[in-house]
């Protein structure tokens, strides 16, 4: 079996050591000859970098480790880059959360403002990074899950239309791995799934067993009582509340079309006032994850580094990554792996816009992904894609346009906004928030 050579870029995330773990775990499937982090926070990924350095040496030494900040050295002699970086990192997206939500709005990661606020960020951050891999490893291939993923997604395909980059979203397998659950599976892989919409912003249409049975009906059953909340007292337990929550709210979107079963971040845009209403402005997800993920993995990454020895750690395999190495396969090996990606819609949605960025079933291989035909979509989904379409691709125009104008337009059109004027008070906020980070608008 050939080995490959893989950059992580974003060194420094969170998520970093659980995807090293989860990438030694699968060396059988995926054999790996070197891995190199990439970040341009040097501090930051040196952290993750030392304790990643023990976990590799005490699990497979084989493998040749390092950790840069130089793109040369980094995106040199690559065959695949996984890419998840944050663009301002924690702090920015606090104040994504908290600007909108002084105006009553929903304060979210990747939904609302917050996330269009987050698109301006990135969209330069992985253009350059696309860069990087097309000057330095010409062949390589891009998965990237940095996000906002669907805004990202707009903006290579419309800047980088010929760029290897694969967008994809952990979201689904989340719900998957929950739906195994409820129908007492061993894998979310005994599925399968016709899925469809924009990344944060679809649904399933029709899930099987390997048999062909449907399992629509007692998954519709379960959800309409409890959402994807699976075992009510573990939930609650292992589960962080606000995760829990939005997993029970699931319950409420689902009674809006009982045809489907939604994405979980679909609540955002359908249950706005309930989500404002349940949000802690002075406290968000970003304090959250600031206090709990992230102090945890740099708090186990110093020791690590400290003690040159995990023993004792409790950092974990991240499992639920396990998709990405699923995806290497796919394009490493030819696997033809059916998968969820976000690709440029071409039709296969019949009834929806050629050119938008959709999250569909495809099968996976050497050359890329194949998207499959949905066909036409009901509706109550159509109007809300085409609306959410439209905001994606207003702020993918105003960031290369530098339009104020535009990015208004995008704001207003969000449905988690109820005004221009609203729109507008909060674009003024984030614009003085961003000065570091977006192009300045005219
Ligand atoms: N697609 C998905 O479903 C999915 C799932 C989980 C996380 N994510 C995304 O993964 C990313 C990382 O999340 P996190 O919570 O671990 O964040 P994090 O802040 O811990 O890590 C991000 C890293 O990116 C680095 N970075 C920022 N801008 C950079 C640039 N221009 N070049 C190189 N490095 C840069 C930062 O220094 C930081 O070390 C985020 O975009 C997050 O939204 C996506
Ligand atoms: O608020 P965060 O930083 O914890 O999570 C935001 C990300 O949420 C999704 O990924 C989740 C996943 O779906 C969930 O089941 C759990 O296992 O954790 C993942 C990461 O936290 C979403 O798909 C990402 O795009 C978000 O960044
Ligand atoms: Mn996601």
């Amino acid at each position: 079996m050939k080995k490959y050579s893989v950059l992580v870029a974003g060194g420094g995330s969170t998520f970093t050591p659980g995807i090293v773990l989860m990438l030694l775990d699968n060396l059988d499937k995926f054999p790996i000859k070197e891995l190199k982090f990439y970040d341009n926070d040097a501090a930051r990924q040196e952290t993750i970098g030392k304790a990643c350095a023990v976990l590799i040496k005490e699990r497979a030494p084989e493998v040749v480790f390092s950790y840069t900040t130089d793109p040369r050295e980094a995106f040199s002699g690559v065959d695949f880059v996984m890419a998840h970086i944050r663009v301002g990192k924690y702090p920015m997206r606090e104040l994504d959360e908290k600007i909108p939500l002084k105006y009553g709005v929903v304060g979210q990661e990747t939904c609302g403002p917050g996330g269009i606020a987050y698109g301006m960020r990135s969209i330069g951050g992985v253009l350059e990074l696309v860069d990087y891999m097309e000057k330095y490893s010409p062949n390589a291939w891009m998965l990237n899950y940095s996000n906002p993923a669907a805004i990202v997604a707009e903006a290579t395909r419309s800047m980088r239309p010929n760029s290897k980059i694969l967008n994809i979203c952990d979201m689904p397998v989340g719900i998957e791995v929950r739906m195994a659950e409820i129908l007492g599976l061993e894998s979310r892989k005994e599925m399968t799934v016709k899925y469809y919409g924009l990344n944060h912003f679809g649904w399933y249409s029709d899930i099987r067993d390997q048999a062909g049975n449907d399992l629509m009906p007692k998954l519709k059953e379960h959800v309409a009582k409890y959402g994807y909340v699976v075992h009510k007292d573990i939930d609650s337990q292992h589960v962080e509340p606000s995760w829990n929550d939005t997993f029970a709210k699931a319950k409420d979107v689902f009674a809006l079309d009982t045809n489907t079963l939604p994405n979980t971040y679909l609540k955002y845009y359908l249950f706005p006032d309930y989500v404002v209403e349940h949000s802690d402005k002075e406290y968000t997800r970003a304090n959250e994850v600031m206090d709990g993920r992230e102090k945890h993995v740099f708090g186990e990454c110093r020791k690590i580094a400290e003690k040159g020895s995990s023993a004792g750690a409790s950092l974990h395999i991240d499992e639920h990554a396990s998709y990405i190495v699923d995806l290497a396969r796919a394009i490493a090996y030819n696997t033809k792996e059916r998968m969820l990606l976000i690709v440029p819609n071409q039709g296969s949605v019949s009834n929806f816009d050629p050119t938008a960025m959709v999250e569909i079933p495809c099968l996976v291989g050497n050359t890329g992904p194949e998207p499959m035909q949905i066909g036409k979509i009901p509706q109550f989904q159509l109007g809300l894609m085409n609306q959410q379409v439209a905001v994606e691709k207003l702020v993918v125009e105003a960031w290369m346009e530098k339009s104020y104008t535009k990015l208004w337009q995008a704001i207003t059109l969000s449905k988690t906004v109820p005004s221009a004027s609203v729109a507008k008070a909060i674009l003024d906020d984030l614009i003085a928030a961003n000065k570091d980070y977006w192009p300045e608008l005219n």
